[in-house]
This record gives C-alpha cells, structure tokens and sequence, in this order.
C-alpha cells in the first residue's frame, strides 16, 4: 500500500484497505486474478486515480473568486476552449472536451481570467452529469462575483457512448446555461454564440 494510502480514510469511514479490496473484487469479479503480478498494485492505484479525479469536492468556489479587480468597462469578458475532464457519474467513466465561460461586469468589478477556469476544474473534478456540470459552474460565478450575467457552454465527449453502448465516436454534447442579461438579452446571447463558434 502506497504511504499516500496509510492515513488515508474517507468521509463516510470507509478505510483505503476496505476501497482496494473492493476493486480486488471487482477484478475478480470480470474473471481476472487480482495476484498475478501486472494487477498486484492496481487496486491501490485505482483508488489514488479516482481520489485524484474528484478532487474537486475539497475546492472552494467562494475562495477561488473571493480575489476582484476593478475595472472601467462592462463589456462581455470571454473564456473559451478550456479544456476539461470529468466522470460520468452513471458510468464512472470520463467525458471531456471544451468549456467557453462569460460574464457581463458589474459596478465594475473583474475576476482573474485563470479564476474561471479553475471553476470549471472545480465541479469537472467530481461524478457528474454535462448539465448540472454546466449549471453549477454558471451559478457559482453568479452567486460569488454577482455580474450582470453568465453564459456558460460546455461541448463534452462521453466515453460510455464511443467505447461501448451504442458506440458512436464523433457524437459531441452540448449544454448551455444563461444567466442575467445573456438571459434577458438575445444580442448579448448573439454576441457570445459568435465568438465561440468563430475560430
Ligand atoms: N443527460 C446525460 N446523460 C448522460 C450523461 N452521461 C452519460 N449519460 C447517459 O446516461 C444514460 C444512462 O442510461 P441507462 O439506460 O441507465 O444506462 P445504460 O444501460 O448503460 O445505457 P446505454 O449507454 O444506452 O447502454 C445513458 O443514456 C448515457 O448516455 C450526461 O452527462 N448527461
Ligand atoms: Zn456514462
């Protein structure tokens, strides 16, 4: 067992031995020998993996935009191609691809540009579905930096459609959340859509 793995206990009590064993199972459980010597480390490993994939249920959304800059403009402030990965929470298997996040300054108050993409980070690194991910990272930076709106697309991959199921490869998601005046404001809307589908 790795040392990272000694103390390593989770929220609901559960112990780092109890995980592993469970994957020990599970590879018994497709017709594999959990002790032949490729799969002797790799409960452990899947373990440490899947910690490190949500990670992001430690993050703060509050703490990561609490940090403001002033500024004079109230133009649209534009994010786009962030690329990220997350876990299909049916699956367990990841989907990834690209995120374009905006927002409307109010009273003149900015955010550091790497700020929204460690959002999208944030709620990619826990299980989720593409349209509650997409919501979330929306609501946070409306509820956090209070702008005047918020636009927020997300074009994702899903593993468990191109690598079994229904198996269709090139097949790409999209889901959108607009908040504020990208809500009220068709132009505002337009001016966003624009932008990201141009090269
Ligand atoms: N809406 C939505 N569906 C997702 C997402 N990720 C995976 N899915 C879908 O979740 C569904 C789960 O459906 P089930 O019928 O319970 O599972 P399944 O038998 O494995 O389905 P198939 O993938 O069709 O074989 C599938 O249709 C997946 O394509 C997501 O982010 N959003
Ligand atoms: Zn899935």
């Amino acid at each position: 067992m790795s040392p990272f793995f000694k103390k390593a206990v989770s929220s609901n009590n559960v112990t780092a031995q109890e995980a592993t064993e469970a994957v020990r199972t599970l590879l018994r459980y497709i017709g594999e020998n959990p002790n032949r010597e490729g799969l002797i480390e790799t409960p452990d490993r899947y373990c440490r993996a899947l910690l490190e994939l949500t990670e992001g249920y430690s993050a703060k959304p509050e703490e990561i935009l609490s940090t403001t800059f002033e500024s004079q403009s109230d133009e649209m402030v534009l994010l786009k191609d962030i690329e990220f990965s997350s876990t299909c929470e049916h699956h367990l298997l990841s989907f990834s691809g690209k995120a374009h996040v905006a927002y409307i300054p109010s009273e003149g108050r900015i955010v550091g540009l790497s700020k929204l993409a460690r959002i999208v980070d944030t709620f990619s690194q826990r299980l989720q579905v593409q349209e509650r991910l997409t919501q979330q990272v929306a609501e946070a930076i409306q509820t956090h930096l209070k702008p005047q709106g918020v636009a927020v697309v997300f074009e994702g991959m899903h593993s468990c459609m191109c690598v079994r199921g229904v198996r269709k490869q090139s097949a790409k998601m999209v889901t959108s959340t607009m908040l504020g005046l990208f809500r009220e404001s068709p132009a505002s809307r337009n001016e966003f859509m624009s932008f990201i589908t141009r090269n």
